[in-house]
């Protein structure tokens, strides 16, 4: 079988990490530095069940509430990695509204988004509870996910997440039961 290619942006408020999670997944290292991001690709090959991928990791300029959704992150992704800082609420606000307009842009009511809280070495700076990251993803029907981009701690589990969101989202688009629950079949 053909490598499946998949393309995932990942989003949220300045600073969260969303550089340092896509660095430390493909390259294998954690950045220290902060250098603000424009837009950087990434590509990288993996595995998952069998299947083989070529991810395109699309790593974005930090948004804020005021910033315009660039139209570009609608079209053409397969899915979303949303990012906050679990020592920082605003970027919880922040990813919040970014969520709303990507919901906007997409015009989809089923969009393959895995959202995460980073930064969850920084125990003691922890600003967010681990049930406030999961009460928002539940309102979104999307799943969650803490992690650290410093520790290398559950940052694989970010990409195989979002790639399984995505398969489910394109067997139920080609109507087929891909968890058993849904779908029809034509017999
Ligand atoms: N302690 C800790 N620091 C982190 C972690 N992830 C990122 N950082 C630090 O947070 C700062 C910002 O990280 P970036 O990865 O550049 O954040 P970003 O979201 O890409 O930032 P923008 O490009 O402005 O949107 C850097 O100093 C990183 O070293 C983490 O998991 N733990």
């Amino acid at each position: 079988m053909p490598p499946k290619q998949r393309r995932i942006a990942i989003l949220g408020f300045r600073s969260v990490g969303k550089s340092s999670l896509t660095i430390q997944f493909v390259e294998g290292h954690f950045v220290d530095s902060y250098e603000p991001t424009i837009e950087n690709t990434f590509t990288k090959n993996t595995k998952l069940r069998g299947q083989e991928y070529q991810l395109t990791l699309v790593d974005t300029a930090g948004q804020d509430e005021y910033s315009i959704f660039p139209t570009q992150y609608s079209m053409d992704i397969h899915g979303y990695v949303l990012v906050y800082s679990i020592v920082d609420p605003r970027s919880l606000e922040v990813i919040q509204v970014i969520y709303d307009k990507l919901l906007d842009m997409t015009g989809k009511v089923n969009v393959p988004i895995v959202l995460v809280g980073n930064k969850r070495d920084l125990q003691g700076e922890r600003k967010i509870s681990q049930e406030q990251g999961k009460k928002l993803a539940d309102s979104w029907k999307a799943v969650f996910l803490e992690a650290s981009a410093k520790n290398n701690d559950s940052v694989i589990d970010i990409f195989s997440t979002i790639l399984t969101q995505i398969e489910k989202a394109d067997n139920s688009n080609n109507g087929q039961a891909g968890d058993g629950k849904g779908g029809c079949v034509v017999t």
